[in-house]
């Protein structure tokens, strides 16, 4: 088990896609091959009351086995977390789970397959599982994966990262999401450019084929200041300091 995420090696294309090197001015040597290597999947903590959300899971881990990919995930083994895991294990694939310490201990995640690595919280996992990606890809969940699925889309839109990010829409689940999508960009809270910042699709063949095929949405306000990961972080950081200070 690892600490802190220090283990794991940033991809060259996670470090192409969040806009900035490996290190302080390192150039960046891109393969060529495929577009991504390591995929962070947010999904629910629950199997949900279909079977075919269990199956999607399942499917979606034979696909990145298939492809190569790495699987980055929220740790445990509980619900669809579970279950696309165990996939992509059995596969023969490599699995990462970052799982807060808070949270570890069989009775709440189950048993971890692959390379854990434990850190200090929610905030720190979320953090560590976009660095740590090259695409994200959301499947059916509740709340928590809400909060991830969107805070991807919204970094994404404030030029934090141009990863790609996908909606795997089984039976339909996201179908309210994706209306409700559309009315923020009808009543003029979502701009109509940042509408297709993400992608969707039925089964993991076509999203993964998408997510492949993902030209990043062009900032319209040239002026709007391209946000960087360190400093996001630097941030982040100060103000959780400044917080504890008080
Ligand atoms: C908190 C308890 C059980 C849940 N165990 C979890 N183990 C690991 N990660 C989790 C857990 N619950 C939520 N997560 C994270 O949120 C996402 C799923 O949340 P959802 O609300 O089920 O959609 C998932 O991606 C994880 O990152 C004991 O009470």
């Amino acid at each position: 088990m690892q600490g802190g995420g220090g283990g794991m090696e940033e991809t060259p294309a996670a470090a192409k896609n969040r806009g900035g090197g490996v290190g302080e001015g390192a150039a960046v040597e891109v393969q060529e091959g495929p577009r991504f290597r390591r995929v962070c999947v947010f999904c629910g903590s629950s199997s949900g009351k279909r079977s075919s959300y269990r199956d999607a899971a399942v499917e979606l881990g034979k696909e990145l086995v298939a492809r190569g990919m790495d699987l980055v995930y929220g740790g445990g083994s509980l619900g669809l977390m579970g279950e696309v895991s165990e996939a992509v294990h059995k596969g023969g694939g490599h699995v990462i789970g970052i799982i807060p310490t808070t949270l570890m201990g069989k009775e709440i995640t189950g048993v971890t397959v692959g390379e854990v690595v434990a850190v200090s919280g929610m905030h720190e996992r979320k953090a560590a599982m976009a660095r740590n990606a090259d695409a994200f890809i959301a499947l059916p969940g509740g709340y928590g994966t809400l909060d991830e699925l969107l805070e991807v889309i919204a970094w994404a839109q404030l030029g934090i990262h141009t990863k790609p990010v996908g909606l795997l829409n089984v039976d339909g689940y996201y179908d309210f999401l994706l209306a409700f999508i559309d009315k923020a960009v009808d009543d003029g809270f979502i701009r109509p450019s940042q509408r297709h910042i993400f992608v969707s699709a039925p089964d993991a063949r076509d999203l993964v084929r998408k997510l492949e095929e993902y030209v990043a949405v062009e900032e319209e306000d040239p002026a709007t200041p391209k946000l960087r990961w360190e400093i996001e972080q630097a941030g982040y950081k100060a103000t959780l300091q400044a917080g504890i200070a008080r």
